[in-house]
């Protein structure tokens, strides 16, 4: 939500979307997320720059490696930072912009089978809660951008929005998410 009130093209594109799909109906469901791509796109980059569960689970090295230069021997504990591979600037062209055409024409899926992207981590302890949360996230956000307009209150400039996150096990935002919500229909 944070995102697309920041960045008002997007939030218009997926409302279009959302019309364009609705055709009139009072609500979008789950058979037509099929169908949104932009929507779909929107919610893969939200989950890039903001993954909620930003350190994957502890893992083991099974044996000696080097790894970019470092080596980590057998038994070591290493945990792998969604996070910051997700902002990295070597595998995200202006990694810090959100920008969902990124993922328009990008194959990379749920799975955690493209390790540029994993926010639900990757392997036998990737997330097994992928597809009760995508199909939610993704119900949920097309039906408030279907059914309303938010900006951020008078006074305030897009980019002036306090995007400050709150780690911790998990990531939030530091601050409550004060926004104007006019209804669309
Ligand atoms: C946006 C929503 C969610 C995100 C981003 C997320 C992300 C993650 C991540 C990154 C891990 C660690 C994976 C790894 O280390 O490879 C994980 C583990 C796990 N998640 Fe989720 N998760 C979400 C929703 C859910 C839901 C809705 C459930 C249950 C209904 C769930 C259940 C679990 C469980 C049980 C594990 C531990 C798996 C294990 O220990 O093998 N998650 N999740």
């Amino acid at each position: 939500m944070s995102e697309l009130i920041r960045n008002p093209r997007v939030m218009k594109k997926l409302q279009q979307q959302a019309i364009e799909i609705a055709q009139g109906r009072s609500m979008i469901s789950e058979e037509d997320l099929e169908r949104m791509h932009y929507l779909k796109a929107v919610i893969k980059e939200s989950l890039r720059l903001h993954p909620p569960y930003p350190l994957l689970l502890p893992r083991k090295s099974t044996q000696d490696v080097k790894l970019m230069g470092y080596d980590i021997a057998a038994g070591t504990q290493v945990i792998i930072n969604a996070w910051a591979i997700g902002r990295d600037p070597a595998l995200w062209e202006k990694s810090n912009e959100f920008r969902p055409e990124r993922f328009l024409n990008n194959s990379v899926n749920y799975q955690g089978l493209q390790f540029d992207w994993i926010p639900f981590g990757a392997g036998r302890r990737s997330c097994p809660g992928i597809q009760f949360s995508v199909p939610v996230m993704e119900l949920a956000l097309a039906n408030i951008v279907y059914k309303f307009d938010m900006v951020v209150p008078k006074g305030i400039e897009n980019e002036d929005l306090d995007m400050s996150e709150q780690f911790g096990i998990t990531i939030h935002r530091k601050s409550s998410l004060s926004v104007w919500v006019t209804p669309l229909c």
